[in-house]
């Protein structure tokens, strides 16, 4: 056991990283988020951090990302990505905080390091070992050098797999950490993952007529480039039609484009031309979330968002599984059906839960916003569909589940078809991370295999209108949400105001919370009509903004 490092060599490093500025950092629901031009010593900290991450498990290779996802072009971040390529786990949020945060001297880089190192018991003679990619973010490639100065500081091991997709990253990670275990996942290149993708779209739709060509808003950031090459693979199994792919030309990365943009203007990107007949989606700026859309013939817009996509990944596996009698192995010896759970948060629309309770009977898990907490509660069923409203989620096979499907034996042609679908979504479906390229051909995979249109999938419930704002206000850290993000215990007395207001609105439902990811808090309105859910939730931005400090100009929107 060592626990020594070469402080000079440190010392020597940090001295081109050294943080300068005022600014504190804050490792957030996302990782580290900001404008670019202050992320150097940020970058720097990741590194040291991330070997440190790699020692306490022993040599396994961990991830890092840097994006900063749906965000300006300006802006950038990086994230950590564990061994089997989940989010870095929340114990360790805090030691990346305080690592950049000591970025400003040899000294307290020194003793922040060795008290992680004392406090984890991490042994330094460990070898350690990093992958890193980034997005297409002009600031990115010497952000990733900042980085690799950290990680070799420590001694680690770093591979550059330069322009990644974030669940490209989770993905390759995963690979690696798992080669040669009965749990492999893969092959940790690019060109495998697009070929395993491929592969299990074609085994899930072939037979099937071709669904019509579906327009894909690349936002002109890395999912656009990624989808050129999956379609090669893809080949004639798949119609797509590609916008917003300009990836060179600076300041077009999200503007007016992409799954955020869309999800809450709802409204189509710049850049598309959707007529009526045409089906559509959006990715985001590295490629982690979709939504899907259409118009109808009077030209309204119909967004099928992440609720509308879990409700259709959880109707479609457990039809398969009803068909292909699926049951599972419990450690009692028993054999039980496949226990299919929901995992949602505050956003997602009133409609869809009660869809999902009702109408499909399945259960529905509500845990705070940011995918870290979906991806937990997911894991306690066999088959966890979890989904944020935005379009970012995935669906989790247990290990159970997985074996059930490997070894089931279907006893007509149409269970054997059925379980062959089901191996195959296991394959498709990104088991590390929410993945927009994988839920696109989820989705795709589905309607085609139920040669189901846009409309009829998005006739399954009606949404509730919604209304999603930002208030900027002094001190987001004084709103303290509870109750899975649903309400507020302070500041005290709010809550009261606005239950007071939500009382007055038929339907009515109101949250208000801090944003992990914006210097802001975010107000959520539903209710029984357009006009209701916008005065609702205008009259709690008002609320918010007057009485909890809020700054700058009072928006005109604001009431009352
Ligand atoms: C309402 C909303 O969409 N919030 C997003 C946003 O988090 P905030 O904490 O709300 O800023 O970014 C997160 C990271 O991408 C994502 O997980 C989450 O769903
Ligand atoms: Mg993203």
């Amino acid at each position: 056991m060592t626990n020594s490092f070469d402080k000079a060599k440190l010392a020597n490093a940090l001295s081109s990283h050294t943080l300068k500025s005022a600014t504190r950092f804050q490792y957030g629901t996302a990782g580290f988020r900001m404008e670019a031009s202050l992320l150097d010593p940020v970058m720097f900290a990741v590194g040291l951090l991330a070997v440190l991450r790699s020692k306490y498990h022993k040599g396994k290779t961990i991830g890092v990302m840097v994006t900063a996802s749906h965000n300006p072009e300006k802006d950038n971040g990086v994230k950590l990505v564990e061994p089997l390529g989940e989010m870095l786990v929340q114990s360790w949020e805090g030691y990346a905080t305080e690592l950049a945060n000591a970025t400003s001297s040899a000294d307290a880089i020194t003793s922040a390091l060795e008290s992680i190192i004392a406090k984890e018991k991490i042994d330094l003679s460990q070898p350690a070992r990093v992958v890193v990619a980034r997005d297409t973010r002009p600031s990115g490639k010497a952000l990733v050098a900042s980085l690799v100065d950290g990680v070799q500081c420590l001694g680690g091991e770093i591979k550059d797999f330069g322009l990644f997709t974030t669940p490209q990253l989770h993905y390759v990670v995963r690979c690696i950490n798992t080669a040669g275990t009965e749990d492999a996942y893969g092959e940790p290149t690019e060109e495998a993952y697009y070929e395993k993708l491929a592969a299990a779209f074609k085994k899930i739709t072939a037979g099937y007529p071709r669904l019509s060509p579906l327009l894909i808003d690349g936002a002109n950031g890395i999912g656009a480039p990624a989808m050129e090459k999956l379609g090669k693979y893809l080949g004639d199994s798949f119609a797509y039609q590609l916008v917003n792919n300009d990836v060179v030309s600076s300041g077009k990365l999200n503007h007016e484009s992409g799954a955020d943009f869309v999800k809450i203007k709802q409204t189509k990107p710049l850049g598309m031309d959707l007529k009526y007949g045409q089906r559509a989606c959006s990715l985001d700026g590295d490629a982690d979330r979709i939504v899907f859309y259409f118009t109808e013939e009077d030209g309204t817009f119909r967004l099928l968002d992440g609720d509308k996509i879990a409700t259709l990944a959880a109707d479609f596996i457990m039809d398969l599984a009803k068909q292909a009698n699926i049951l599972v192995q419990r450690e009692d010896g028993s054999k039980t059906p496949l226990h299919i759970g929901l995992v949602q948060t505050a956003y997602a629309n009133g409609s869809s839960t009660a869809y999902v309770k009702d109408t499909l009977q399945v259960p529905v898990v509500f845990t705070p916003t940011g995918v870290k907490h979906l991806h937990h509660a997911a894991e306690e069923f066999d088959v966890g569909v979890y989904f944020e409203a935005n379009g970012h989620g995935t669906v989790l096979f247990s290990p159970a589940a997985i074996k059930a499907f490997k070894t089931s034996v279907g006893a007509t042609p149409a269970a054997e078809k059925a379980i062959d679908a089901l191996r195959a979504l296991t394959e498709l479906i990104n088991q590390a991370v929410g993945d927009a390229l994988s839920d696109m051909l989820l989705v795709e995979a589905t309607l085609t295999y139920q040669q189901k249109s846009f409309a009829k999938w998005n006739s399954d419930y009606t949404d509730l209108p919604s209304r999603q704002e930002k208030v900027k206000v002094a001190n987001r850290a004084n709103f303290v949400p509870i109750k899975a993000d649903t309400e507020l215990s302070h500041p005290i007395g709010l809550q009261e105001k606005i239950n007071e207001q939500v009382a007055k609105f038929s339907k009515g439902r109101c949250f208000v919370r801090p944003s992990g990811t914006e210097d802001i808090v975010r107000v959520y309105a539903e209710a029984a009509t357009r006009e209701e859910t916008d005065r609702l939730c205008y009259l709690v931005c008002g609320l918010v903004f007057d009485g909890y400090g809020g700054v700058g100009t009072r928006p005109t929107t604001f009431l009352p």
